[in-house]
């Protein structure tokens, strides 16, 4: 499988990271023993577009190295993916370490007729291509690519395969001069480089069906590889409608969403709805999957406490049609809530044995999604942070303690002292009719 992954050019919104979690569920689906005809050794690549023209314009913005800037946000993602618990790929490779193969993968193009160079620039010349348009449905009359002009283009439909080098950018050598790739050619290049000459499926956000994953297609052909053989693309998160994104700044942070539910119940949230679909946040929606997390979770550990241990069960066989069905999550989804109510119905009768077998499903198919309460990933964290709060409280309490009673002696100087205390420790105090709340101070990024 190969996810075409982040340009890392600023901090990921959840937006961004909807795809990661969604064929997430579907690697570890088809990796699952309980699939029909058994788990299969998935080879699963994200890359990293680490070298673009936005992140050359905002590391400039920001007077900072364009390597520094892609470095800084690449780890940004990778804490973001590792907090959701999505696995790690693989291989994650960056499109900056991939230039010999682009090379290579042009000199193909050219010889086969698909490209040719001008001025320094590489071309793919899309009119070479019968099929061109085959992933999208666009008449080459209507193909836009959304770039600019370029220069020494045969068609303005050409794409770029290779840019020529400006002043004070990153370049590397070639045989047509020094320059850098294109977005299009970065991918096909690593995919094939690591999954072969065909592989089967290519995973990405709907926007790149056209121009992104038609131009991989392109290209691929035009070299003469069978290259992906399904393609899936999810939808978006939105916000009143419209694609939650940074231009149009209706973006919520990952650490803005992470102050308001759990890792695991961001992650449930996240992953509930079918991947094709939008996903179309709201609070009220978010704590609404958030407390239908709960449920389930609360059930799994009931049985524990009630039982004793609950070990990874199999998984039913409607859970598993579901996900076979175009990864129908939802469906899944209530072959797990219906689950989680026959198990509660077999615990109140006193059914230990029975509520524990159930209470193993569901764990296999939480699994399947990323969200087993028991898997450790989400409990170091969660036992870690717990008490880390709570000795934090009864410090930071006594610290108030100590603020009240200066307060009550009218000794200014003490409350401010502890008060300045506080915050250069980047806690934050609120004055409440029930007393001095704290809070830790977030970064908001
Ligand atoms: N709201 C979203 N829902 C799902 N996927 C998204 C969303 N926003 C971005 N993506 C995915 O992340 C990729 C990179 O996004 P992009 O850089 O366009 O982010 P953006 O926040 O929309 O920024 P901009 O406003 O600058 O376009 C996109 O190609 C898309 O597949
Ligand atoms: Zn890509």
């Amino acid at each position: 499988m190969y996810l075409c992954g982040a340009t890392v050019q600023g901090v990921p919104h959840i937006g961004h990271v909807r795809s990661g979690i969604a064929f997430d569920v579907l690697r570890r689906w088809l990796a699952h023993p309980d699939r029909d005809g058994g788990g299969l050794d998935v080879l699963f690549v994200r890359n990293v577009t680490d070298i673009d023209d936005k992140i050359l314009s905002k590391a400039a913005d920001h007077d900072r190295p364009w390597w520094e800037w892609a470095a800084t946000h690449e780890r940004e993602f990778a804490a973001a993916y590792d907090a959701l618990g999505v696995l790690p790929p693989s291989a994650e490779p960056r499109a900056t370490g991939f230039v010999t193969q682009m090379v290579t993968y042009m000199q193909r193009l050219i010889e086969r007729g698909h490209a040719y160079e001008a001025d320094g620039n590489v071309y793919f010349d899309v009119r070479s291509l019968p099929e061109y348009g085959s992933l999208s449905g666009h008449k080459l009359d209507d193909v836009h690519q959304g770039e600019s002009a370029g220069t020494g283009k045969r068609d303005p439909r050409d794409f770029t395969l290779w840019k020529r080098a400006k002043p004070g950018e990153p370049s590397w050598p070639t045989p047509w001069g020094d320059g850098r790739p294109g977005w299009h050619l970065e991918c096909s290049a690593m995919a094939t480089s690591l999954l072969g000459a065909e592989f089967d499926i290519h995973c990405g956000g709907m926007d790149l069906i056209f121009p992104h994953h038609e131009n991989e297609i392109a290209q691929s052909h035009g070299a003469g590889d069978g290259f992906a053989q399904y393609w899936l693309h999810n939808g978006w998160v939105t916000m009143s409608g419209e694609k939650m994104s940074k231009s149009l700044g209706n973006v919520v942070s990952i650490p803005a969403m992470l102050k308001k539910v759990r890792p695991v119940e961001l992650r449930y949230y996240l992953g509930s709805a079918h991947y094709r679909s939008m996903l179309e946040y709201s609070d009220g929606a978010l704590h609404e999957a958030a407390a239908g997390y709960r449920r389930v979770e609360s059930f799994v550990h009931r049985v524990v406490d009630r039982v004793g241990d609950v070990e990874i069960g199999q998984v039913p066989s409607e859970f598993a049609a579901a996900l076979d069905d175009d990864l129908g999550v939802p469906a899944a989804l209530a072959v797990v809530h219906n689950a989680v109510r026959e198990g509660n119905t077999a615990l109140e009768a006193g059914d230990g044995e029975k509520a524990r077998a159930i209470a193993g499903q569901v764990r296999a198919m939480l699994g399947i999604l990323g969200t087993d309460p028991l898997d450790p990933h989400w409990n170091t964290v969660g036992a870690d942070d717990e008490a880390a709060t709570a000795a934090l409280d009864v410090l930071i309490g006594a610290e108030l303690e100590r603020r009240a009673a200066a307060r009550a002696a009218k000794d200014w100087a003490v409350a401010d002292e502890v008060r300045d205390r506080l915050a250069a420790a980047g806690v934050t105090v609120t004055d409440t009719p029930d007393g001095a709340q704290w809070a830790l101070e977030q970064k908001d990024i």
